[in-house]
């Protein structure tokens, strides 16, 4: 259960983040705030363009010229990433891509438990090119959960998967997030995906993105169906038009 009454794990807030190029500048975020409670599973839902990626940049760490803050100094939380690219290095198997990720002191720990979790116990010693994307992306999500984070950030991991490869991923990010107490912040534009996994649903409005809206989801998982879904699909659609089309 998300610890949403305490203090929260980050909290950011983001007064205004500029790209400047050559063809002007372009306001991609203005008065962002967003905090994610331990525990708690996140999904931000937006407009394409609106600065969904370049918020998740800020919260990483990966994107310091903006005004703002974010608190902690996000390098200080070792947090966990997947994009929807799986950005594995070629030249190195499975096992080595996943390794790699651990700080040096815990390089050498067992891995056994999360390969065999994430149905990559024969694959460990293959390269990347023998993999389908539904594989990489479990080897991405793998490497993300090495180091038992506090906070994972996902930016669209399952699109793009066929309906079985998306859900067993989903199923296993849950299962990750639930075992281990994680947080999770989810960049999706799929609602049915984000009404089965949120805890809480933040809506962004078109760039500059702010946030137009939150709806919390408390139902148990187990209630959330195909009929609950589709309501609340429903609900959220009349209500936040610009997010939704
Ligand atoms: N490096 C950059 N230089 C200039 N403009 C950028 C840069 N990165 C993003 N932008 C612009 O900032 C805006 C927000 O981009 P961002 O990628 O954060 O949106 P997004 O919501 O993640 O988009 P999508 O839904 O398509 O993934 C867009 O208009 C984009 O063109």
């Amino acid at each position: 259960m998300p610890d949403v009454g305490g203090p929260p794990l980050l909290e950011a807030r983001i007064t205004r983040k500029c790209y400047h190029g050559p063809g002007g500048t372009v306001e991609a975020v203005g008065n962002l705030s967003l905090t994610i409670a331990p525990g708690e599973f996140v999904c931000l839902i937006g407009p394409s363009g609106c600065g969904k990626t370049t918020t998740l940049r800020i919260l990483l760490g990966l994107d310091r010229d903006f005004e703002g803050q974010v608190t902690p100094d996000p390098r200080d939380l070792a947090i966990g990433v997947a994009f929807q690219e799986p950005r594995l290095l070629p030249w190195r198997t499975v096992e080595q891509n996943i390794r790699l990720a651990l700080p040096a002191g815990r390089r050498q720990r067992n891995l056994d438990h999360l390969l065999a979790d994430f149905g990559l116990v024969a694959w460990r010693a293959r390269y990347p090119g023998a993999l389908s994307l539904g594989l990489a992306r479990r080897v991405s999500l793998a490497r993300a959960l090495a180091d038992d984070p506090p906070l994972l950030v996902l930016d669209e991991p399952f699109v793009s998967l066929d309906d079985r490869a998306a859900g067993e991923l989903r199923a296993l990010v849950l299962a990750a997030a639930q075992d281990h107490g994680m947080s999770v912040l989810m960049v999706t534009h799929n609602i049915r995906e984000a009404l089965w996994l949120a805890d809480r649903l933040v809506l962004l409005s078109p760039r500059p993105a702010h946030v137009l809206g939150e709806v919390v989801l408390d139902a148990p998982r187990l209630v959330r169906t195909g009929p609950w879904i589709e309501q609340q699909h429903h609900k959220l659609a009349a209500s936040f038009q610009t997010v939704m089309t």
